[in-house]
């Protein structure tokens, strides 16, 4: 189905969006800030290229797969636990320091969510995020103005792919599935809607821990917002 008939079917409805490869391009900020935390620990850095495909599950597995190297990290053993927890606290203190500094808007975003809002839609994010991370790069990228709710990676007792931060968000706004759209970039996005009912645009450019998104079961997959115009 095209974007635009998603939409359409459930205007003025409520649209709920991802936030890291979806509406920004937070990449180069989380692999600088995974690369302090490594050299810091006397590791080698990462780099771009491996960091972007490692976001997506939130601050704790990001790091988790940063210390194996790896997106298949292994749970941890007891002995490492200590590292874990310094890893994840110098990276909280590094992304603290560097969120927003690279961070760029994807084209198509700014559009998108102009007609939306002009058509009366309610917007969320919801986002696998640390929430204490979220409205600093909402300001940051003048994307705050958009959205009535942000639910973040530690509103809720679980993330994405869990449905429940969409449901909760959707209800905030006074959506059901039927009147609700999520967009998003990743196979969590799209599970999470599957498992809430709600339909979901995936965007092509985004990360999904470096795969293609289209054979994941998104309603429709677009290259960029700007086609729901
Ligand atoms: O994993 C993260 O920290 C953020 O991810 P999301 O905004 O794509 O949910
Ligand atoms: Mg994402």
């Amino acid at each position: 189905m095209s974007l635009a008939g998603l939409f359409n079917s459930r205007w003025p409805g409520t649209a709920l969006f991802d936030l890291d490869g979806t509406l920004v391009d937070s990449a180069p900020d989380l692999a600088a800030a995974v690369d302090q935390m490594l050299e810091h620990l006397g590791r080698t850095p990462a780099g771009l290229d491996k960091v972007r495909n490692w976001v997506g599950n939130g601050a704790a597995i990001l790091v988790r797969r940063a210390l194996a190297g790896d997106s298949n990290w292994e749970p941890a053993k007891p002995k490492d636990d200590a590292l874990f927890e310094d890893a994840l606290a110098i990276f909280y203190l590094a992304y603290g320091q560097i969120n927003g500094r690279h961070a760029v808007v994807f084209d198509g975003v700014q559009e998108c969510l102009e007609h939306l809002k002009q058509q009366g839609c309610r917007l969320a994010i919801v986002t696998n995020k640390p929430d204490q991370f979220v409205a600093p790069l909402l300001r940051h990228t003048g994307l705050d103005r958009w959205f009535e709710l942000t639910v973040g990676g530690d509103t809720l007792a679980v993330k994405k792919p869990d449905p429940a931060p969409l449901l909760h968000a959707m209800e905030h706004l006074g959506g059901t599935p039927g009147t609700t759209v999520m967009v998003g970039d990743s196979a969590a996005d799209i599970n999470a809607a599957r498992a809430a009912g709600i339909p979901c645009v995936a965007v092509r450019y985004g990360y999904n821990f470096g795969s293609p998104v289209d054979s994941l079961g998104a309603d429709a997959v677009v290259d960029s917002l700007a086609e729901l115009l």
